[in-house]
């Protein structure tokens, strides 16, 4: 998926999902439009006859039609959800693809017959919102391909027709001012969604990462226990926490300075994350203190991921400049919860076994 050069990537994951959920509704709604307003013009020259129709009806059909059908198409996938259905951009381009091909080619035949200012002036007024719109989802670039082609090969068809370009021009020329203001207007607002989107995803991760390690901070931890909860009653999948102490880190820090100490954290964090899978989650629970999350997991397999943890912790010293590595060892408490209790009392009960942990010498999995 697309994402401007300006997302960082560790958003973009994000951004290519909130874009394809905006690029499905705007291509549900444009259907609905060119649907609609295909409805009334080819309405209206039932009513009173169309000249291009009568003298040559696969050229009337064939520059009618197109957006209809591709409308009533997308519209049938979207409603239907026919499975495997996730092209909602290419429909996006077929049906502005197909609306400017009847416009523009229907502009060749008015041109030709001196066609009516006023109508000339309302059907490229429809060219010029649909490029904005199509500027908006994707900048300045979601229009080229949509706008010049059919404005080129219209712009070909007349210079080979015999038209003079400085008339082609002068004739143009009110459409393409209007058109340029609609979209340099919408890439101002598209540029100004997408810094909004960096913005709200910078407070999102402020409000639940911890910035020395990276992990989930404490808060999001919560919010994320509380959700386990809810589905163990709904589909009774077990859960079991494990709460882990690094033992006398305090000495890190006095004897070789803080910045040593959070480079320790660091790599403890880098750890837990290597030593766990990717369903599981880790916060930072406190200063030297980290909580894992195990979903689908009962007892016996939060003993076997504990000691796994404590083992890459007790068996790799870490590195910290130029110094000998330092040993750095971790107690764990684990709590499997019991289908009743609170968030707060099962870590209540994880701290209690990990107490138990510190008492009989450290460097141990106890569970509650
Ligand atoms: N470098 C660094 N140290 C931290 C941070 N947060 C907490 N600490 C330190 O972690 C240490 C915790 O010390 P204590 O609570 O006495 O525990 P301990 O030394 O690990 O001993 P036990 O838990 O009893 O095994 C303190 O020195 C805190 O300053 C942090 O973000 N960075």
């Amino acid at each position: 998926m697309f994402a401007p050069a300006s997302i960082p990537p560790r958003f973009r994951d994000a951004y290519a999902r909130a874009e394809r959920r905006l690029i499905h509704e705007v291509m549900v709604k444009s259907a609905w439009v060119v649907l609609f307003v295909s409805a009334i013009t080819n309405g209206s020259v039932l009513i009173r006859g169309n000249s291009l129709i009568e003298t040559d009806p696969a050229w009337g059909y064939g520059l009618r039609l197109p957006p209809l059908l591709v409308s009533i198409f997308a519209l049938i996938m979207h409603y239907r959800r026919i499975p495997g259905f996730d092209w909602p951009l290419v429909m996006l381009r077929l049906i502005s693809l197909s609306a400017m091909w009847s416009v523009f080619g229907t502009l060749v035949f008015a041109y030709d017959q001196g066609g009516d200012a006023f109508r000339m002036m309302m059907e490229l007024s429809i060219v010029s919102i649909f490029c904005a719109s199509l500027v908006s989802l994707r900048g300045l670039r979601g229009c080229l391909f949509p706008l010049f082609v059919p404005l080129s090969s219209f712009l070909g068809v007349m210079l080979y027709r015999g038209h003079p370009p400085a008339e082609l021009l002068l004739n143009l020329l009110s459409f393409v001012s209007a058109s340029s203001i609609a979209v340099l207007i919408t890439h101002v607002l598209y540029r100004w969604r997408v810094s909004e989107f960096i913005s709200r995803q910078q407070l999102n991760e402020m409000s639940t990462v911890d910035p020395l390690t990276g992990l989930m901070n404490r808060r999001a931890m919560a919010e994320r226990l509380e959700s386990e909860r809810a589905r163990y009653h709904r589909l009774s999948h077990s859960f079991a926490v494990i709460l882990l102490d690094l033992d006398y880190f305090k000495r890190v820090n006095d004897e070789f300075g803080h910045q040593a100490g959070d480079r320790v954290l660091r790599e403890i964090a880098n750890r837990l994350k290597l030593h766990t899978r990717q369903q599981d989650c880790v916060a930072r629970w406190g200063g030297e203190e980290f909580l894992v999350l195990l979903p689908d997991t009962e007892e016996q397999g939060a003993m076997t991921t504990a000691e796994k943890l404590r083992t890459a912790l007790h068996e790799h010293p870490f590195e910290i400049g130029n110094r000998p590595p330092v040993s750095q060892t971790g107690s764990f408490g684990i709590a499997v919860y019991d289908g009743r209790e609170s968030a707060s009392r099962l870590i209540a009960r994880a701290d209690q076994a990990l107490y138990m942990a510190k008492e009989c010498g450290r460097n141990r999995v106890v569970v509650a």
